[in-house]
């Protein structure tokens, strides 16, 4: 049987929102903005469970945890900062280090990992690519964290400041989808193989209005005539 990563790496991130939105009433259609896609094949998406990380300032009591040794296969890598580290405006994190570089890449594909998001600066930007990894972040860096900030959690419920003082909470084992546009969540506790069937309908029914307006027909109509169809299937 085919996996849901599997089946979800076929959709775009766009796919996905719309499956999101229209059939769940998601208003963000699952999409976490502003983080930018450095590496991997532009055209594919990447789709995969999330494996959490939290990041907090070095003094903090918690003792360093090591999470990049026991990726589990398959797994998305969710590396988040701290809710004061984090800014709601560009560049969106207070650390001016970078949390992930390529030797974790190196690791992450070696363990079969499907990629790499960090709620924050990478660095190495030439070593992901060349590996061919899938990378997400904010922004980049030079320097390493050590003197920084440092893991401390990891499989935790990691909270991110999306916009206008709004949280969003990745959860260990969400699905996540990420593509050129960014990165789409899936909670874990969503019927996926449900969703995954309204998507492929919603994508076959899209390239039905493209065949139409293609052949001249006017987009507005088309798409109520063919979407119709949808609303039988939505929640
Ligand atoms: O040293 C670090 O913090 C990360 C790094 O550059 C790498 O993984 O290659
Ligand atoms: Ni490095």
């Amino acid at each position: 049987m085919t996996s849901v990563s599997t089946k979800l790496s076929r959709f775009s991130t766009c796919d996905v929102s719309d499956g999101l939105l229209n059939r769940n009433g998601d208003p963000h259609g699952g999409f976490f903005p502003n983080l930018q896609k450095w590496s991997g094949r532009s055209e594919h998406s990447v789709a995969g469970k999330a494996y959490t990380v939290l990041f907090a300032p070095c003094d903090d009591p918690r003792e360093e945890v090591n999470y990049i040794d026991s990726v589990p296969p398959g797994s998305f890598i969710v590396v988040a900062l701290t809710i004061p580290l984090q800014l709601e405006c560009a560049p969106y994190t207070q650390i001016s280090q970078a949390l992930y570089g390529g030797l974790m890449s190196t690791r992450a594909q070696y363990r079969k990992a499907c990629g790499s998001i960090i709620f924050g600066r990478i660095r190495d930007l030439e070593e992901h690519r060349a590996l061919g990894f899938p990378v997400f972040s904010y922004g980049l860096g030079s320097c390493a964290a050590r003197m920084a900030v440092k893991p401390v959690g990891v499989n935790v419920p990691l909270q991110i400041l999306s916009h206008r003082d709004e949280f969003r909470t990745i959860n260990p084992g969400d699905y996540i989808v990420g593509d050129c546009h960014g990165i789409v969540r899936i909670p874990a506790a969503e019927d996926s193989e449900e969703l995954v069937k309204y998507i492929e309908k919603s994508v076959e029914v899209d390239q039905y209005i493209a065949d139409d307006v293609k052949n001249g027909k006017p987009l507005k109509p088309s798409q109520k005539e063919r979407r119709a169809v949808l609303k039988n299937l939505t929640r």
